[in-house]
């Protein structure tokens, strides 16, 4: 049994004084049973929202994290830094990272090793482009990523994983996939973790679907076999919706 994962991505959205309100607003509310809720914030919010998630159900997560422990990297922030803050989760290769800042399979892979040398939950995500949809290049475009992703892990560091199908088209645009084709690819993409390691593991692994995903259309997305939560940019920024959005994983 997989417990449901909602997810909420701020992207580069709030301060932390933005961050605290809403988390006062939240708490106690998107704390569902049966349900696991998830801050993924920018990296100044953290502490603040760590801190504040103290003796509540929702974990926080970041956003990015650099796959080396410390060096002269400016800009970047690691698992080792990450960790001593007490986040649990870290989104690693969301497309806007692939796009923005040149990740690459191979480097989303080394993220994904380090989140578990340092304890943190990789959010992996996956997902084709408008024109390799159009091309029929979808599950192949998956395959190569979800491979990339866990080259190198162990089935049981693999059943931690939780796997984010983004298609790219359907990201801040309103045009979310139908809930049938999102569990077309998501079970694929379960498919092909099977094929990686075996049926049980392949089970294990919780697959959110993310893209324009509402209060409105949460459930229906949940309510298909292989897809096991969301990953929600912008519904997930005012508290209302956000707790729209756990209590419609239930
Ligand atoms: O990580 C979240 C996704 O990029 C989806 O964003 P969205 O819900 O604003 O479409």
């Amino acid at each position: 049994m997989r417990t449901p994962i909602i997810a909420g991505n701020w992207k580069m959205f709030k301060t932390v004084s933005e961050a605290t309100a809403f988390f006062v607003d939240v708490k106690g509310k998107a704390e569902v049973s049966g349900v696991e809720a998830v801050i993924c914030a920018p990296f100044t919010t953290l502490p603040a929202l760590v801190e504040a998630a103290q003796g509540t159900s929702i974990a926080i997560g970041a956003q990015n994290l650099h796959f080396e422990d410390n060096g002269a990297f400016t800009g970047e922030i690691s698992g080792v830094m990450l960790k001593d803050l007490g986040v649990k989760y870290v989104i690693i290769g969301h497309s806007e990272r692939r796009a923005y800042f040149a990740e690459t399979d191979e480097i989303v892979n080394k993220k994904v090793q380090a989140a578990f040398k340092h304890g943190l939950t990789p959010i992996v995500c996956v997902g084709e482009k408008l024109e390799e949809r159009e091309a029929e290049q979808t599950k192949s475009v998956c395959q190569v990523q979800t491979e990339a992703a866990f080259a190198g892990l162990s089935a049981a560091q693999a059943a931690e994983v939780v796997v984010a199908y983004e298609p790219i088209w359907a990201i801040g645009t309103g045009k979310s996939s139908t809930a049938a084709d999102a569990e077309d690819v998501i079970a694929f993409i379960r498919d092909v973790i099977a094929g990686l390691y075996d049926a049980a593991t392949a089970n294990a692994v919780r697959i959110q679907y993310g893209g324009s995903v509402k209060p409105n259309n949460v459930s229906e997305y949940l309510g298909q076999s292989n897809i096991d939560g969301a990953l929600v940019g912008g519904a997930s920024l005012e508290p209302a919706s956000f707790i729209a959005l756990v209590e419609g994983a239930k």
